[in-house]
């Protein structure tokens, strides 16, 4: 479903992400590990389509197609879907308006997906606006429903999330992910960014990276690289062998 090969990023004219390649294919579950710093969200921006975040070598395929110099929307319409790590606020524009303006789904659909993550008394908020940290996430898993990306990036969705909040975000990413699907026949895939793991609670992910200092040092076994990095620290993962 996604193809990275070779990608460089720059911020500001300063290179953040080295040599960047990631193979997803259409049903995976990928996530992504490194300290603080180290260039995740970037990579989940420049997959987007950000402005600012400047791709000068390699290339982005998505379903086969290249997006590497595709802007934003066009990779929306294309399927792809972010959850922010820190969304903005936006004044003026309700969290209501802007799921109906991003989806052909009625009124009555969307409140229904709104109650199904507590946000249904947030539609005539404007988007994010004095929202807790808590009611941002459900709101941005609501959008994410309302929207049915095909490939979902997710930055951080524990944080901030109380234990019984953390429940229900964790189920309703795992039905977003099609978790209940065999996997031969899942049509969506995910690329998830987590320091603690507790989304793996949820959902079974196929395959795990550490990303340090813009460079993918390791692949495996997502479990095993947090029990690894637990333990011993991400020093350990400069070490790996499995590239
Ligand atoms: N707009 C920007 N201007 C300048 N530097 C930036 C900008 N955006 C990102 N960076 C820098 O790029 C590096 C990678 O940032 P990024 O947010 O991708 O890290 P991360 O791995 O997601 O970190 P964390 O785990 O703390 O969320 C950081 O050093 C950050 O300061």
């Amino acid at each position: 479903m996604l193809d990275i090969s070779d990608l460089h990023v720059s911020v500001d004219s300063t290179e953040v992400l080295h040599d960047i390649n990631l193979h997803i294919g259409q049903g995976e579950t990928h996530v992504l590990m490194g300290p603080n710093g180290s260039g995740k969200s970037t990579l989940l921006k420049a997959v987007m389509g950000f402005g600012g975040y400047a791709i000068t070598a390699g290339s982005i395929v998505f379903k086969g197609k290249d997006i590497t110099d595709a802007p934003i929307h066009e990779r929306a319409h294309l399927g792809i879907g972010l959850m922010f790590q820190h969304p903005p606020a936006i004044s003026g524009l309700k969290l209501g308006k802007l799921l109906t303006a991003t989806s052909t789904l009625g009124g009555g659909a969307i409140e229904a997906l709104a109650q199904s993550v507590n946000m249904e008394h947030f539609l005539d908020r404007d988007i994010n606006v004095g929202f807790s940290g808590g009611e941002i996430k459900r709101s941005e898993v609501l959008q994410l429903k309302v929207q049915q990306p095909d490939f979902i990036m997710l930055d951080e969705p524990e944080s901030g999330v109380d234990l019984e909040n953390m429940n229900l975000m964790g189920k309703e990413i795992a039905g977003l992910l099609e978790k209940d699907v065999h996997i031969v026949n899942r049509h969506r895939s995910g690329l998830i960014i987590t320091h603690t793991g507790y989304i793996l609670d949820y959902l079974e992910a196929d395959q795990g990276h550490v990303l340090i200092n813009g460079e993918i040092r390791c692949h495996g076994n997502p479990r095993e690289i947090l029990r690894v990095v637990k333990e011993k620290g991400y020093g350990e993962c400069l070490r790996c062998k499995q590239m």
